[in-house]
């Protein structure tokens, strides 16, 4: 069989606060589903429509086992999800204070997806798919990085768009300005990078200093700098098409001619912003590997961020390809 994507990263069991506005520690009930940007990413393409696989790793272990079971139930491949002996598959508890308060603790002691090796990437016949989805936080840890960066390798000998989230999560890093470091190599080997305005700062970081995250809300960061030079200097690199994530607005897509295309978004009550971006990004590939427009494929992917924000969990709530386009009908169309 082929698929439409391969996506490259971590996978985790995902606990979701099911008591909404309450404080951490009068959390009283749980919701279970899977997570990590590159599986929620795979499991809202793979509900939109597309096929696609992961390549991620679990520990030997019952939360191995229930994160597995979810992807097949989901359609997800698994062909390339790893076992690793002497690793425990990983946990990411996440609490829902509306409006602005989405606290993410993460279990990530002698992680999984980090372990993944180069021997694991050999074992991958790129040229069964159309498109590799990298999440820039796998480039954060050795052995993975390198598995990662010759996956990327294979990616483009097999004549397949690379395409970056760059799914930044300071707490990876053990020296922030590693992170730029490498994503900056990275991005010369892309064609197409999504992030947000912070996350486009993330890549010329030079001090920790630069970056405050309030109560544990890893995926919101703030990051001074200046957005209008990062983003000159990502299309430096080469990128064909740049994606800049703007919340309710919607995204600003950068054309390596220098188009600039502003998506609006679609307005929405947001509960909880997790996921949000993920979703986004399987929209997208999803308009983009069926050949629409930057304009309509990006519509698409704002059309399932907002979704997103509308619900109590990530990919667990991803929407269908008939939901989504019903979702845009009712607010007025592509
Ligand atoms: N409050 C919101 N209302 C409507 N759409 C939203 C909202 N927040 C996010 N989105 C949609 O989700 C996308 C990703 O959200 P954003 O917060 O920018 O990124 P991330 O989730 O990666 O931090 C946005 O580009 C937009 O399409
Ligand atoms: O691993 C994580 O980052 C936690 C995820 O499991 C969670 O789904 C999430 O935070 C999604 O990230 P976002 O799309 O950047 O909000």
């Amino acid at each position: 069989m082929n698929f439409d994507v391969l996506t490259f990263g971590r996978v985790s069991i995902d606990l979701y606060s099911k008591n909404i506005g309450a404080e951490f520690n009068d959390i009283k009930e749980l919701t279970t589903s899977i997570g990590g940007s590159p599986t929620n990413i795979a499991v809202g393409s793979q509900r939109l429509g597309l096929k696609t696989g992961l390549f991620s790793a679990v520990g030997p272990d019952p939360t191995g086992g229930f994160i597995i079971n979810t992807l097949k139930n989901e359609g997800v491949d698994i062909t390339h999800v790893q076992t690793i002996n002497n690793t425990t598959s990983t946990a990411v508890i996440c609490g829902i204070i509306p409006p602005d308060r989405f606290p993410l603790i993460f279990y990530r002691d002698n992680a999984p997806d980090e372990k993944i090796t180069i021997d694991h990437t050999e074992k991958i016949n790129f040229s069964r798919y159309r498109s590799f989805l990298m999440s820039g936080t796998a480039l954060a840890v050795e052995p993975a990085r390198s598995a990662a960066l010759y996956a990327t390798e294979k990616a483009k000998e097999a004549a397949i768009p690379v395409i970056l989230d760059i799914d930044f999560r300071a707490i990876s890093w053990k020296d922030i300005r590693t992170h730029g470091i490498v994503l900056r190599q990275y991005l010369t080997q892309c064609n197409i990078v999504i992030g947000t305005e912070e996350e486009l700062l993330s890549v010329f970081l030079e001090d920790s200093n630069q970056v405050s995250i309030k109560e544990s809300a890893i995926t919101d960061p703030t990051i001074s700098g200046n957005v209008n030079e990062a983003i000159a200097k990502v299309m430096k690199f080469g990128v064909d098409l740049l994606l800049v994530k703007t919340g309710a607005e919607g995204v600003v897509a950068y054309h390596k001619d220098g188009t600039v295309e502003k998506v609006p978004g679609f307005k929405v009550d947001p509960v909880n912003i997790l996921g949000a971006g993920d979703s986004f990004a399987a929209g997208f590939l999803y308009g983009y590997l069926n050949g629409w427009d930057t304009y309509k494929s990006c519509r698409l992917a704002n059309a399932c961020g907002a979704w997103m924000v509308t619900k109590q969990g990530c990919c667990n709530f991803a929407p269908y390809y008939e939901e989504i386009i019903q979702f845009i009908e009712n607010k007025g169309g592509f």
